[in-house]
């Protein structure tokens, strides 16, 4: 097998399932006064998760750390958080290196942090998550894939 980096690409449907998922987790922690979504991953669980736990008031905190290479760059904070986070709940789609997560941390310190998913770098700073993936596998979520052709996957080995 050549080396191929891990990913984990995830379909709509088995986003839909890990956020329902993680909606009855959350069921156990709340009730919560509101919902912060961290963009722009955050956004879909949060919707879910609002619809499930008939959450109305949403917030967003607007933060940029990795670029469209996937390469992690400085943090920036667009749009703050709320000054309270008493009783109100964070959805973030995942945690890798966890430096995203701490930062929103610092802005809500008494909020529940959940993710979809989870590495071993971040697991630590969230409360809940659903699927923990490893440190070298990267994540593809539904709103970056498309359907195509794939070669077999012997093709070219005895060549
Ligand atoms: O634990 P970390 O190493 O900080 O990485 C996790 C963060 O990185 C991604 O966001 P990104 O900055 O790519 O922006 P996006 O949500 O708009 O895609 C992801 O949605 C998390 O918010
Ligand atoms: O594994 C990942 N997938 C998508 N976005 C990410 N941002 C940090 N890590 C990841
Ligand atoms: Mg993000």
């Amino acid at each position: 097998m050549s080396e191929q980096p891990k990913t984990f690409p995830v379909s709509w449907e088995q986003l839909h399932r890990d956020a329902k998922a993680l909606s009855w987790r959350l069921m156990n922690e709340g009730p919560f006064e509101g919902i912060l979504a961290v963009t722009r991953g955050g956004l879909v669980p949060a919707a879910i998760i609002a619809r499930e736990l008939d959450i109305r008031l949403i917030d967003t905190v607007c933060i940029v750390s990795y670029s469209s290479d996937n390469k992690q760059g400085e943090l920036k904070v667009l749009k703050d958080a709320p000054k309270e986070s008493k009783g109100w709940l964070i959805v973030d789609d995942l945690v890798d290196t966890g430096k995203t997560a701490r930062a929103v941390r610092e802005m809500m310190p008494d909020a529940h942090f959940a993710t979809l998913y989870a590495k071993p770098a971040g697991r630590d700073i969230v409360d809940s998550f659903i699927t923990e993936v490893s440190q070298d596998t990267w994540i593809y979520f539904p709103w970056d894939l498309a359907l195509q052709t794939v070669p077999p996957l012997v093709q070219g080995k005895y060549d």
